[in-house]
Order: structure tokens, then sequence, then C-alpha cells
């Protein structure tokens, strides 16, 4: 199993979750969250240092799925979120050791 984390623009926030939701994935996890990369807030001089003010809204989305699916998924997310300019975001994919579905007791595949 992986985790994929993206970071998206809040304004793909809808595309992207309905696309997740039209490729089945089994659930995600949605935050909001602040950032910077390529694209940065406004910096100022302070005390002959420039200084970053302020970080870039974005949207943190987080799936657990089957080894399998990482590059489908990420072609889906990339499609849904991708606007061309600088801030579109960024993929993370994480190994995951366990899943425990925590009603159940299920763990592994079942649980996912
Ligand atoms: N190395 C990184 N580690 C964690 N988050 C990152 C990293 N690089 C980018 N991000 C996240 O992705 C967002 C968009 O990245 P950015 O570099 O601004 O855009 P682009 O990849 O289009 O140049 C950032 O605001 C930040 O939230």
């Amino acid at each position: 199993m992986k985790k994929i984390t993206a970071i998206v623009r809040p304004e793909r926030m809808e595309a992207l979750k309905e696309a997740l939701f039209a490729a089945h994935v089994s659930g995600m996890t949605v935050s909001q969250v602040q950032g910077c990369g390529s694209q940065h807030g406004w910096t100022e001089y302070y005390r002959g240092t420039e200084v970053l003010l302020n970080m870039v809204p974005k949207v943190k989305f987080e799936v657990v799925v089957d080894d399998a699916r990482v590059d489908e998924l990420a072609g889906v997310i990339c499609d849904a979120a991708r606007t061309g300019e600088v801030g579109d975001g960024k993929i993370f994919v994480f190994p995951v050791d366990e899943v425990i579905r925590i009603r159940t007791g299920e763990r592994g595949d079942a649980a996912v």
C-alpha cells in the first residue's frame, strides 16, 4: 500500500475530489494547509535580510491505495489539478506499513 499526498490549489479542490470519487478510491482525507515553493508569498527586507511574510493557501489530499494504482491516480490528480501555472503543487508517494479499520479491526488490504 502507498499513501499519495497531493498539495493542490484550493480552487481545484472540488474538481479533484470529484475525479478521485470517479476513480473509485475508497476514501480520502483533505486538509487546508499553507505552503510555499516556486510560488512564494511576498517578501520584505528586515534588517537587511529578506523575510518571507506570507505563505500561500493550499489543499492537501491524502489517499491510501494499492501499489498498483499509484501511477493511474497520479495521472488523475495531475489532470484535475493542473493549470500549467506556477503553484499547481506536488504529489508525494509514501509506503504504508499497515492499515487498521477501527470499527472492525480489519487489517491490510481489507481495511483500505
Ligand atoms: N519540497 C516541498 N515539500 C513540501 N511541500 C512542497 C514542496 N514543494 C512544494 N510544496 C508545496 O506545493 C505547493 C506548490 O509548489 P510550488 O513550487 O509553489 O509550485 P510549482 O511546483 O508549480 O512550481 C507549495 O505551496 C507547497 O505547499
